[in-house]
């Protein structure tokens, strides 16, 4: 596909050939890859599945994989742009649902990870796999459902360790690292939210709700496995821009620890005002 943003009528395109392809060819195809170019920016071919009802009666979004080129990438990452122009390469890293480091055999250790540390702090979603000549199992690119509510306890793995490194409560040795990153840093981050505790629905939903309405653009994507006071007590959300999703999750086993987990990414996100409302929602 071409450059730059996907204009109306290349949107258009693409919602004919996959119609086409559905109609002529439905039997002949499992899945359907887009292969976009290395400047295009993700979210209008995201938005094309999500929101044109042709197209979703008949084609599901499994998700979106980012080939990262450990070689040149970092200096792409830090690219600045003016203000109102994307960094096309962060655009990438943090729409994906899987990110495949390529290349690794042209850095050496500290810069492959210094370029993972980059990518988790732009999106700490992303299941990451490292990489020559591309080879990675079918499996970590097909299937992934990545907009798949009975998906999203596997897809949100945040750990402890993993939270650690999305802010600045860290005691784990890498702090200089990590500061170090925040002063280069886009705009665009991650912030993740890992904490016990029960919730209001409603509050959550009302939160949620609002800051859709304020943030949906800058808030690219949204994943969460919550504890609330409802139905089984497990809720799944996730979200793009300003489409949310949620549906009550498996029940919580009798020992299990009720641990909420939550993962935005998205440019300017206020990390303090989340980590508040999150707070204002629990019981
Ligand atoms: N050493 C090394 N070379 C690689 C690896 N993967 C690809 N290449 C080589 O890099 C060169 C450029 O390939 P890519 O970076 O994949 O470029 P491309 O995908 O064809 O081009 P774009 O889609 O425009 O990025 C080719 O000669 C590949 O053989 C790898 O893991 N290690």
């Amino acid at each position: 596909m071409g450059r730059g943003s996907l204009s109306l009528k290349m949107r258009g395109d693409l919602v004919k050939m996959l119609l086409k392809l559905v109609k002529e060819k439905r039997e002949k195809f499992d899945h359907i890859v887009i292969e976009t170019t290395g400047l295009a920016k993700p979210s209008p071919v995201i938005e094309t599945f999500c929101s044109d009802e042709l197209v979703s009666r008949h084609v599901k979004l499994d998700g979106v994989v980012t080939m990262v080129d450990c070689k040149h990438s970092m200096q792409h990452l830090n690219e600045v742009k003016p203000r109102w122009v994307v960094n096309e390469a962060v655009e990438q890293v943090a729409y994906a649902d899987r990110i495949i480091l390529n290349k690794i055999d042209l850095v050496n250790d500290i810069e492959l990870d210094m370029l993972t540390r980059k990518i988790k702090l732009i999106n700490g979603m992303a299941q990451i796999k490292q990489a020559k000549f591309g080879v990675v199992d079918m499996d970590f690119v097909l299937g992934v459902g990545g907009y798949d509510l009975e998906r999203i306890e596997s897809e949100v793995q945040l750990d402890v360790d993993h939270e650690a490194s999305h802010h600045c409560e860290d005691g784990h040795g890498h702090h200089d690292g990590h500061h170090h990153d925040h002063t280069h840093d886009s705009s665009v981050t991650s912030v993740s939210i890992v904490s016990e505790g029960m919730l209001d629905l409603d509050e959550v939903n009302d939160w949620l709700e609002r800051l859709v309405d304020e943030k949906g653009d800058d808030l690219y994507r949204m994943k969460g496995v919550i504890s609330v006071n409802e139905s089984t007590g497990r809720y799944v959300l996730q979200g793009v821009h300003s489409m949310l999703d949620g549906c009550p999750g498996k029940p919580w086993g009798p020992n299990e620890k009720r641990i909420n987990k939550l993962v935005f990414i998205g440019r300017n996100l206020d990390e303090a005002a989340l980590r508040k409302a999150f707070k204002g929602c629990l019981i």
